[in-house]
């Protein structure tokens, strides 16, 4: 007689799933609590101890970890030698395992939860038997998923066994769930050890896999996982792009170097068009906005305060494709959703975790993982290398420019004013065709950069650029400096009476 084993936390759907297991001849071996569910709703169910002989023991920390469970689950039917040794040892023929683990995510999410609660929630037996099912998927099923439940008795009914392919499927499944479960435990750990160097192997929790419509091309298929969707919720819209969530890391990424101040960012291709500050949206709006008025169409707009409706009646008049707020108010919100392409967003920016790692993948096989760039202007120090000191307003400027700059695909050259950018020359192979961009920029825009201050993400290799930030208009410069050639770059700016910066931290971004 063929056995399910189940042993689930999650309850969910068990019942009915066990009722067309037992209609299908199926025997039904449980864990305590699962039998006492089982049991609870009439399902005739038999408990582990009663096949091992061995009951639970250490409050469950051992189970279901016994040779003649895992004897039943692993032994290949069609090898003579070990359906001899399944006779001899009197071991269960289990068909199906069905598990789901001990809720460790959900428990390290509890802001007070101690080590050893987290601890006594890493699952050992429940992955062990689905590991042992998943190898044997010739000839058991593993279901690791509620969701999958319905697959699985649908097949049963039609044909009364599993398919191989269902099979190779939820064995994949299975062995992904492990791995993911694992990650989820070896980065709580790491991070409650207080250990941050990058381990020499480890991998991510890539969960709640939610296809996209596409990729960054419409030929390409895409796909989000993990922790998104614990962060944002989307008040309204059609779903997200693979670029419009691009775009939103980048927005919410640079709105955390802007906490102090309403602010505005526009953003198109992961690059800010335009940024502003200001007492309220709206106004800080109109400075983003005026850096450049061709760009933000079809952009993703992120604001660091509630959306009010003067600043949604202003943005109504722009085609966007994603608005990010804090929130909205009920006005803003009733007047935005009159869009049919605009998606809303909104999210609590501040519980949005940016200290972890960041991850790119290279050739289709490696990743790259580094420590974000969390350096900001308030932990890197200034250092004047000019004859002229800058002026208060001009240490606004390059504070402003700067803190900017680390968000602009590099080479990255921003002109600033206090409260707003000028002109933005990104993603430019040379420091000097960055410095010109931004400079034709602000031009096109009807900017004027006279006074303005310029910020570069990495060290001037000559003088050129500055050269030219000054012919703009320019009067400080802020810079990581570090180049051989900066005694070439601080004769420069003193020749043109310039306020020059060091900040001796670069702002890289590929
Ligand atoms: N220790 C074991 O041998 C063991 N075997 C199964 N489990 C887990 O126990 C849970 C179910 O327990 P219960 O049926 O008592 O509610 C499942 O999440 C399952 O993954 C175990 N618990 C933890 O490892």
């Amino acid at each position: 007689m063929s056995v399910a084993l189940i042993s689930v936390s999650d309850k969910t759907g068990l019942v009915p799933f066990a009722q067309a297991l037992t209609q299908a001849d199926v025997t039904i071996l449980a864990t305590g609590g699962t039998a006492k569910a089982l049991r609870a709703a009439h399902v005739a169910v038999q408990e582990l101890k009663d096949v091992t002989g061995f009951p639970e023991i250490l409050d469950g920390r051992v189970k279901s970890l016994h040779p003649k469970i895992h004897g039943g689950i692993l032994w290949l039917r069609d090898d003579e030698e070990q359906d001899r040794q399944r006779r001899a040892f009197g071991l269960p023929d289990i068909r199906f395992v069905v598990v789901n683990l001990y809720p460790f995510r959900e428990t390290i999410r509890r802001p007070d939860v101690s080590l050893e609660d987290a601890i006594e929630q890493i699952d050992i037996g429940g992955c062990a038997v689905a590991r042992s099912a998943a190898k044997n998927h010739r000839h058991v099923t593993v279901v690791v998923d509620p969701k999958d439940y319905e697959e699985v008795t649908g097949e049963i009914v039609r044909s009364g066994e599993t398919s191989l392919k269902l099979r190779q499927r939820l064995a994949v499944k299975a062995f992904g769930h492990i791995s993911a479960y694992d990650a989820t435990i070896a980065g709580y750990l790491q991070e409650r050890f207080g250990i941050t160097e990058l381990p020499s192997a480890w991998s991510l929790p890539l969960e709640n896999g939610q296809a996209l419509r596409y990729g960054e091309n419409p030929h390409q298929r895409g796909t989000l996982y993990g922790e998104f969707w614990r962060h944002f919720q989307q008040l309204h819209g059609k779903e997200l792009s693979y670029n419009n969530l691009l775009d939103i890391d980048s927005g919410v990424g640079l709105l955390a170097d802007f906490t102090d101040r309403p602010t505005v960012a526009i953003l198109k291709h992961g690059i800010p068009c335009g940024i502003g500050s200001a007492d309220t949206l709206r106004e800080a709006w109109e400075k983003a906005l005026a850096t450049d008025r061709e760009a933000p169409f079809g952009g993703v707009v992120a604001v660091n305060r509630p959306l009010d409706l003067s600043f949604a009646e202003t943005l109504s008049g722009i085609f966007t494709e994603v608005v990010v707020a804090p929130e909205f108010d009920r006005e803003a919100l009733a007047l935005l959703q009159k869009k049919k392409n605009l998606r809303l967003l909104s999210a609590d920016f501040a519980q949005i975790p940016r200290h972890r790692f960041s991850f790119r993948s290279i050739l289709g096989d490696s990743v790259l993982a580094q420590e974000p760039d969390t350096a900001s202007i308030s932990t890197e120090s200034r250092q004047v290398a000019s004859r002229r000191s800058p002026t208060p307003a001009e240490w606004e400027a390059m504070e402003f420019g700067w803190r900017v700059c680390k968000h602009v695909r590099s080479n990255a050259i921003v002109f600033a004013a206090a409260d707003r950018t000028l002109g933005i020359g990104a993603g430019q192979m040379s420091r000097v065709d960055a410095a010109r961009l931004a400079i034709a920029k602000a031009g096109h825009a009807g900017l004027s950069l006279a006074g303005s201050a310029v910020a570069s993400d990495a060290y001037f290799p000559f003088a050129d650029s500055l050269l030219h930030a000054a012919d703009a208009g320019a009067t400080a410069v802020i810079q990581p400096g570090g180049s051989i050639r900066d005694p070439e770059v601080i004769a420069a700016a003193d020749e043109r009476g310039l306020a020059l910066v060091f900040t001796g931290r670069r702002h890289f971004r590929h």
